[in-house]
């Protein structure tokens, strides 16, 4: 139940970002502040607090995701592929993997230079990664010395983050591998210290065997009990509106409009002080261009009224590209264990009794962030490094316990390691743009990755791959790991089969980022300055990963809430 539609804040988007800027905003008791979700309450959902069953969430008529299609992906055999986006409250930290990654130092200090804010570095930036975390002890309460290192966490924030708390017998093999190939895979003691290379323990957005989300940690029971929050879910905002009356030439936004049927009935809140649109790296730009903000030519071409003519809004859309590779596995200890019911029904009771057990972390426990070996660098000789500094890889391993991410088992069973390669820094640019056919704000956009589309992307997955088949040569792995699936033994026959391979496996890491990036002020380009202010406009602000000009070269969800902490503290600022 609404007290009413006048707000001081509308926070559109109740996702990693928006459900931060929520809880911040409302510890001051004057600040009137409502969030807008697509999607449904997070609570009693199994699938969304168990780990390892984040898989179910992804069913392909998912209510937890939007129904989004990419463009036919050129680079990857013109295959359209499906594209996760969390619609549920909590948004992608409802329904993602729960790796917590922050980058590297040099992504932060990227964003500082290229923004000219130097808030934006990773000295400023680090105060934010702990404000938001709060580091306890692994479902098993096993000894973390030597597994992270303390220095870089905080034990008292909001979102639970932790080390694996459940031992498969293949961790160990990991580790070996770093002791018997230190130059190639060197140990990382903790990859979220700035300098993320080599190999480390994963570290998860979990607490207690139970996902940490933006839901649960931000909108936990203690916060939603401030007279002051308010969040109103199954709704979508179709546009972002000026005022009515006129405050000079400069447009002022301070309503939302959105909808419970998509279809009619459309209602408006109003924000007397700020509207803050934490819809995503997709629905941002969806929201903008509904709203007449991007490129005049193109709106006005689709009967939309332009507000703001900013042709970067949509743009610069960066995403990570991923070809998972697996493995035969001489063990009976792997993730294809959940297949079976009787014993899933077991580790779920477990679970149920103790949030112990193998489910309380999800796929994939360790993560490797690599530079490329020297005689692969010579690329650089004749182009730019993509990637942000020494400290940040040029690509990524993720080792897993059990067959790689969308890949079929093959018929005979088995079970199976797989390592996912990751280019961590890709150079290809896609977009999101209006479906120019169907233009209803409650249609899905045109969402371009442009996976692959710079011939640098496939360079470093297939550096990527051999890396990985590298790694799993160790001694470590003798008698462990057994022959490839088919279509990477294949794949290993020729570089031309490699990048068949890689054409025909790629998917998008569901990281992206970029598509309202901050510039300087009064650059020609770009969406929002610094402050995340909306540029040419007033009482507009953007605060999710869609700000980020480049893409963190980990994981999202980390420099999101980084991202959102000091979104908030900018907005605390304005409002002080
Ligand atoms: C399947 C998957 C796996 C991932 N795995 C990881 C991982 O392991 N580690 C990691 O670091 N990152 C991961 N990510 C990425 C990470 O979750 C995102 O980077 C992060 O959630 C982005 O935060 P955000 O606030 O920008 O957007 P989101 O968290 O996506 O939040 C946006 C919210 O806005 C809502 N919204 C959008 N449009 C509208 C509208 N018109 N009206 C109302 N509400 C709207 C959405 O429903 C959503 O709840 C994964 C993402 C996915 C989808």
């Amino acid at each position: 139940q609404l007290p009413g539609l006048n707000y001081d804040f509308v926070i559109i988007g109740g996702g990693a970002a928006g459900n931060v800027v929520a809880n911040r905003l409302t510890e001051n008791p004057n600040f009137q502040v409502l969030v807008i979700e697509a999607g449904p309450s997070n609570e009693g959902i199994l699938e969304e607090q168990v780990p390892a069953l984040a898989l179910n969430l992804y069913a392909e008529d998912s209510p937890y995701l939007w129904p989004y299609m990419t463009t036919p992906q050129v680079g990857a055999n013109n295959a359209s592929q499906r594209f996760l986006r969390g619609r549920i409250l909590g948004g992608g930290t409802g329904v993602n993997e729960m790796f917590y990654s922050r980058g590297s130092s040099d992504d932060f200090d990227r964003y500082a230079n290229v923004s000219g804010d130097q808030g934006w570095s990773w000295d400023a930036m680090l105060p934010y990664f702990l404000k938001n975390e709060k580091w306890v002890a692994p479902a098993d309460h096993h000894n973390e010395t030597g597994q992270f290192d303390p220095k870089f966490h905080n034990f008292t924030g909001m979102n639970s983050v932790s080390l694996a708390g459940y031992q498969w017998p293949m961790f160990s093999r990991v580790i070996q591998t770093t002791q018997e190939m230190p130059d190639e895979f060197p140990f990382n003691l903790d990859y979220n210290s700035g300098n993320t290379i080599g190999v480390g323990w994963v570290q998860y957005t979990i607490g207690n065997g139970t996902r940490s989300s933006s839901a649960s940690s931000c909108l936990g029971p203690q916060f939603m009990n401030r007279t002051n929050l308010h969040v109103l879910v199954n709704t979508q905002v179709s546009r972002v509106l000026p005022a009515t009356s006129g405050k000079g030439k400069t447009p002022h936004f301070n309503r939302v409009e959105f909808s419970q049927d998509l279809k009619s009935a459309l209602f408006v809140a109003t924000a007397s002080k700020e509207v803050i649109l934490s819809a995503g790296a997709i629905g941002t730009p969806h929201i903008l261009m509904n709203s007449g903000i991007g490129d005049k030519k193109t709106l006005t071409k689709l009967g939309i009224k332009s507000l703001i003519d900013l042709p970067s809004v949509g743009q610069n859309f960066t995403e990570q590209p991923l070809v998972p590779n697996s493995w035969f596995a001489n063990s009976t200890d792997t993730y294809e264990n959940f297949n079976n019911e009787t014993q899933l029904d077991i580790d779920l009771a477990m679970w149920n009794q103790s949030r112990t057990g193998p489910l309380v972390s999800p796929i994939g426990q360790h993560l490797a962030f690599l530079r490329f070996p020297k005689e692969n660098s010579s690329i650089f000789e004749t182009r730019e490094d993509p990637s942000a500094g020494p400290n940040t890889g040029h690509y990524e391993l993720e080792i897993a316990n059990g067959i790689g991410l969308l890949t079929p088992i093959p018929a005979g069973g088995g079970h199976f390691i797989s390592v996912q390669t990751v280019c961590a820094a890709p150079a290809s640019r896609g977009s999101v743009t209006l479906n120019t056919t169907h233009p209803s704000p409650f249609n899905s956009p045109l969402i371009d990755p442009a996976l692959l589309m710079d011939s640098y992307d496939l360079f470093a997955l297939k550096v990527a791959i051999q890396q990985a088949v590298k790694f799993l040569s160790a001694d470590a792995w003798q008698g462990y790991v057994l022959e490839p699936l088919d279509d990477l033994a294949q794949a290993l026959t020729s570089d031309e089969a490699l990048e068949a391979y890689i054409r025909q496996t790629v998917v998008a890491n569901e990281h992206p980022v970029g598509t309202a990036a901050m510039s300087p002020k009064n650059a020609d380009w770009g969406v929002v300055d610094p402050d995340l202010l909306m540029k040419k406009a007033t009482g507009l602000r953007i605060i999710d990963a869609s700000i980020m000009p480049y893409v963190p070269s980990g994981h999202s969800q980390a420099p999101t809430y980084a991202v959102a902490e000091r979104g908030a503290d900018l907005v605390k600022a304005t409002w002080a």
